[in-house]
Formats: structure tokens, sequence, C-alpha cells
């Protein structure tokens, strides 16, 4: 599916009928410890997740390589102990595979939609996760305010890379980086983007390719520059993630 530019399915698309597979050697691979929790968030999603309409049914046969799997590799590209927000994290992708995947991150969900923060955070409580779950919009000063900056910013399936990075490199401290999770059209969006990715204070722009079939994906990461641009000039700058600190939603 093509949404907003992407090629990346959001848990909310199709409809079949069957449901979740057995983790893949990926999962175990990338789960690890946490294989039992995400094999609970896999069931999660296939049962209240499904009737909430968070994840659409076509999508249960193939959580674990397009959804779990996927979202977990953006790890790959995370440094250690970082702190990190998911910007639009609708059914929880890529945050709480990351989360789970990666017990060494302070992870903060971002999601403007009542209803989705209301399911991250009945996932975070019955995940028994330390993940600070926070309603807003990645481009409004508010969320800037009450977020500040964070090493990390992570988006699946949110917006073109350029809006995507106008919006979200206020939120990036200086020399922090952007990972977007992309389809095929990765290389496409970061040529046709340029401009934007330059004006908002994007230094270094790489695409990592992980995982192979469905699991796929390409991470487009954007290494904001030391100095702080005009776009990058918001009210958050200059303060750090408060997600280690402030757990509450
Ligand atoms: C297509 S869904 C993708 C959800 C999830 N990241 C995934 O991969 O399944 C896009 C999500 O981004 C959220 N969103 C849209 N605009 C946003 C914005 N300006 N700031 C933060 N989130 C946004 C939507 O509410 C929705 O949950």
């Amino acid at each position: 599916m093509t949404i907003d530019g992407q090629d990346h399915a959001p848990a909310g698309d199709g409809s079949g009928e069957t449901g979740p597979t057995e983790p893949t050697a990926e999962a175990v691979e990338l789960f690890g410890d946490a294989l039992p929790r995400a094999r609970q968030y896999a069931d999660l999603l296939a049962g209240p997740g499904r009737e909430q309409g968070v994840i659409g049914p076509r999508e249960l046969p193939r959580i674990w390589d397009r959804h779990l799997v996927n979202s977990a590799y953006v790890g790959r590209v995370v440094p250690p102990a970082s702190t990190v927000l998911d910007v639009g994290s609708g059914a929880g992708l890529p945050g709480i595979p990351l989360a789970l995947a990666r017990p060494d991150l302070t992870v903060t969900l971002l999601e403007p939609m009542a209803r989705r923060v209301a399911w991250l955070e009945e996932v975070v409580a019955t995940l028994g996760l330390e993940v600070v779950v926070r309603r807003g919009r990645a481009e409004e000063r508010e969320t800037r305010r009450a977020c500040g900056e964070f090493d990390v910013v992570t988006a699946r399936a949110v917006a073109p890379i350029g809006r995507l990075a106008t919006w979200t490199m206020p939120l990036v401290r200086a020399g922090g980086r952007l990972a977007a999770l992309k389809g095929a059209s990765a290389h496409d969006e970061v040529r046709r983007d340029a401009v934007d990715l330059r004006a908002a204070g994007a230094g270094d722009v790489e695409v990592v390719t992980c995982g192979a079939g469905d699991a796929t994906t390409h991470i487009v990461v954007v290494h904001r520059t030391e100095r702080r641009t005009a776009a990058g000039s918001g009210p958050g700058a200059g303060r750090r993630g408060r997600g280690r600190k402030d757990r509450s939603s």
C-alpha cells in the first residue's frame, strides 16, 4: 500500500482472515529474551488490536515479518542507551518492538489520535514497558515544548522524508538523527526531497537496508547538523528529551 508517497503498509490495512503466524528466525534473534513479550504484543494486535481497528486482518499472517521484525530492525541504527521518540506510532510501530528488542533505550511514543493513544497506553501497561506515551503532532510547538529533544526520532509510514524531516529535526538533538523506515522508494524520496532535507537542518543522509522478503526495510538515516538552522530553532531547541526523567503520559 502507498501512503503519503511511501510503500510501507501501516498496521490497519487489509481485510483478510487468518491469525498471526509463529515468530520467524529473525524475530527470535532480534527479540532475544523479550520474545515472550513480543509474542504477547503480536497477540494483542491480533485480538483487541484487530477489534479496535488498529490493525487490519490481512496483516495478521505476516505480522512478524512485516511489522514486528521490520520495526525492530530500526535498532540497527540506534546507538546504545539513546533517548528515542517514535513519531506517529499508531499501533505502536516501530516504537513497541524497538523498546522490546532494545531495553537499553528510553522510548517515548507520540501519536495525535486519542483512540490510538488509549491503545498505546493499554499495550505499554500490559507489556510492563517503561515507555512514555504522549498525545500530539510532531510539528506542533506544544509538542516541542513538552518533549524537548531526543538522540533519535523514529517514524514509519507517517510522511514523505522531506516533510518528516521538517517536522522532526527540531525534536532531534544536535548530532542526533532521524531514522525513517521506508519501502523501496527510500532512495527516490531522498533525491526528490533533498532541498527540504537541507532546509530542515539535515547533514549526511544515508539509507541502510535490513532484512529480506516481507521484513525488508530501508531506513533513511538523517543526521542532524551540529548547529541549529532556522527550522531547528523552535521552542524545544537546546533541551534534551525528557523520556528518561519524566515517565508520565
Ligand atoms: C499510516 S499510520 C502508521 C502507524 C505506524 N507508524 C505504523 O507503521 O503502523 C500514520 C500514523 O501517523 C500519525 N500522524 C499523522 N500525522 C502526524 C503528525 N503530524 N505527528 C505525529 N503523528 C502523526 C497518524 O495518527 C497515524 O497513527
